[in-house]
C-alpha cells in the first residue's frame, strides 16, 4: 500500500514538473504568471538594496542627512539607493518606477541594466526615463519576441497604428503625426511585407485614404484593393499618381492659406480633408531605369517624392516607403529623399552597408543590432527615429487572408477623393464559399 502511494506521489510530481517545463517553453506567459513572476519579485525585493550597492547605483548621503542619521536616529550612515515608488506586474514582466537620488541620472541605471538583469534572473531590463528624476525599469521575464503577442490594449486610433512588439513587452506604434514619413529596409524574406501588412491592417480601420504604389505589378498590394483609394502597379502609372498627389498637396495648401492656418489639424473638422497615407513597396523600382527614354519619368517621380516628403506633413499626406536598399547607388535624389524619411525600421540585412543606409544618420549605435538579427527570426527589426532613440521590435504573424478580410470589412471607409478616382483599383471578387458536395449515399450492402 505504502509502495502504491509512493508511486502516485512520484507520478504526480513528475507530471507537475513536466507541466512546468512544458509551460516554460510552450506557454511562457502562463509560466511567467505562475512561476517566474513570484520568483523574480521575491528576488528583487530581497536583494534590491545590495544589488543597487554592488551595481554602483547608490550615492553618498548629503551632509545634513548623514548628520541626522548619526546624531538623531543613531544609525550607521548608509549610501542612498533610488527609492522604489511603484511595482507593477504585467503579463510579460515587472515594471518598477524609481525616484533617483541627486547625483544619479537615467544613463547610470541604463549602463547597469545588464548587471541588474543577471542579479534578478530576468530575461531583460530596459530603462526608460519617464520624467525628470524618475526612471521605469521594464523587466521582461522571457523572450517576448520569440512568439509575438500584441498587448490587448494596443489598438489603432487617430493616426497611430500598433504595428509590432518591442523587446520590453510594449507595443511599437507607428504615429504618423509624430513621424510623417518612414523607411523600411531589409533583405529578401526578412519580413518587410509582413510589416506593411500589419500597418495596412491597422490603417484600414482608420479614417484615412490609403494609396498604394507597388511596381512589382501589384503582387503585394492589389490584394488589399478593397480598402485602397488608389493603386499604381507600374512606373508610368506611379509617375502620374505622384503628379496627382503633388497637385492634391498644392490644393490643400491653398485651402490652408484661405483659412489663415498653417496645419491641416487647425482647420475645423467639417473643412478638414482626409489624411492620405502613401505606401510604396520596393522603392528601387521607381528609381532604376533600363532605357534612356525612361529618364524623364524617373526625374518626375523622384522630384515629386522629394516634394511630398519635404512639404506634405502639414497637409496630412504621409509616406511609408519600403525597399531592400536605399542609398546613393539608386542615383540622383535618393539620399535627399532618404533624409526626409525620419522613421526607420531595418530588418535583417545582407551587409553592414545596408544597415548603415537605414540607421547611421539617425541612431548610429543601433547598426550592430541590425547586423546581428538572426535569419530564423523574420519580422524582427531595429526601429529608430530622428530623436536618436532605437529599439528591437518584431511584427506579429498576420496572414494575408486576415488582412484582406479587414480591408473588405472596412472598404466603406475608403474615402472618395475625386483626384484619385482614375487610379481606384477594382477589388477582386469575394471568393465564393466552397460548399462541399453532398455525400452521395452509398448503396446499402446487402
Ligand atoms: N513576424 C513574423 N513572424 C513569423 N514569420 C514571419 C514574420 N514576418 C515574416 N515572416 C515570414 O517570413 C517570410 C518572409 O516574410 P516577408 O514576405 O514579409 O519578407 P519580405 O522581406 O517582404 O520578402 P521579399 O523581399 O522576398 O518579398 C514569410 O514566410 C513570412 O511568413
Amino acid at each position: 500500500m505504502a509502495d502504491l502511494s509512493l508511486w502516485v506521489e512520484g507520478a504526480t510530481a513528475l507530471t507537475a514538473a513536466g507541466g512546468v517545463t512544458y509551460a516554460r517553453f510552450r506557454a511562457p506567459r502562463v509560466y511567467w504568471a505562475m512561476v517566474g513572476l513570484p520568483m523574480a519579485w521575491g528576488r528583487f525585493s530581497v536583494s534590491y538594496r545590495t544589488t543597487m550597492d554592488v551595481c554602483g547605483l547608490t550615492v553618498q548621503p548629503s551632509g545634513l542627512r548623514a548628520f541626522m542619521s548619526r546624531k538623531v536616529a543613531r544609525r550607521e550612515v548608509r549610501p542612498v539607493a533610488p527609492k522604489i515608488r511603484r511595482i507593477r506586474p504585467t503579463s510579460t514582466g515587472l515594471r518598477v518606477t524609481l525616484r533617483l537620488p541627486a547625483g544619479l541620472e537615467p544613463a547610470d541605471v541604463a549602463a547597469a541594466s545588464e548587471r541588474l538583469r543577471h542579479a534578478w534572473g530576468v530575461h531583460g531590463v530596459h530603462v526608460i526615463a519617464t520624467k525628470p528624476g524618475y526612471v521605469e525599469l521594464r523587466m521582461t521575464g522571457y523572450d517576448v519576441l520569440r512568439r509575438v503577442q500584441m498587448p490587448r490594449k494596443a489598438v489603432a486610433r487617430d493616426l497611430v497604428v500598433p504595428v509590432a512588439l518591442r523587446d520590453d513587452g510594449t507595443a511599437y506604434e507607428r504615429d504618423f503625426r509624430q513621424i510623417p514619413h518612414a523607411l523600411t529596409l531589409g533583405a529578401n524574406q526578412s519580413g518587410k511585407s509582413m510589416y506593411q501588412r500589419n500597418l495596412i491592417k491597422g490603417l484600414a480601420r482608420l479614417p484615412v485614404a490609403l494609396v498604394g504604389i507597388d511596381c512589382k505589378r501589384g503582387v503585394e498590394q492589389s490584394r488589399y484593393a478593397a480598402r485602397l483609394s488608389a493603386l499604381a502597379t507600374n512606373p508610368d502609372d506611379a509617375a502620374s499618381l505622384i503628379d496627382v498627389l503633388v497637385a492634391e498637396m498644392e490644393d490643400r495648401f491653398d485651402l490652408l492659406a484661405k483659412h489663415g492656418v498653417s496645419d491641416l489639424w487647425e482647420l475645423p473638422e467639417h473643412l478638414r480633408p482626409v489624411p492620405v497615407v502613401v505606401l510604396v513597396d520596393e522603392i528601387a523600382e521607381l528609381f532604376l531605369i533600363s532605357a534612356k527614354k525612361d529618364e524623364e519619368r524617373r526625374e518626375r517621380i523622384v522630384t515629386g517624392l522629394i516634394r511630398l516628403a519635404q512639404l506634405s506633413r502639414a497637409v496630412g499626406l504621409f509616406m511609408e516607403i519600403c525597399g531592400q536598399r536605399f542609398g546613393s547607388e539608386l542615383g540622383k535624389g535618393a539620399t535627399m529623399l532618404r533624409a526626409q524619411l525620419t522613421g526607420r525600421v531595418v530588418h535583417r540585412v545582407n551587409d553592414k552597408q545596408t544597415a548603415e543606409m537605414g540607421l547611421n544618420d539617425v541612431a548610429p549605435e543601433s547598426v550592430p543590432a541590425a547586423c546581428t538579427i538572426p535569419a530564423d527570426r523574420p519580422g524582427q527589426a531595429v526601429a529608430a527615429d530622428a530623436s536618436g532613440g532605437w529599439g528591437r521590435i518584431r511584427t506579429p504573424l498576420t496572414s494575408v487572408e486576415e488582412t484582406v478580410a479587414v480591408c473588405r470589412e472596412f472598404a466603406h471607409m475608403a474615402p472618395d477623393l475625386p483626384a484619385l478616382e482614375p487610379f481606384r483599383p477594382v477589388a477582386p471578387p469575394v471568393p465564393a464559399q466552397v460548399i462541399p458536395p453532398k455525400p452521395t449515399t452509398a448503396p446499402a450492402i446487402p
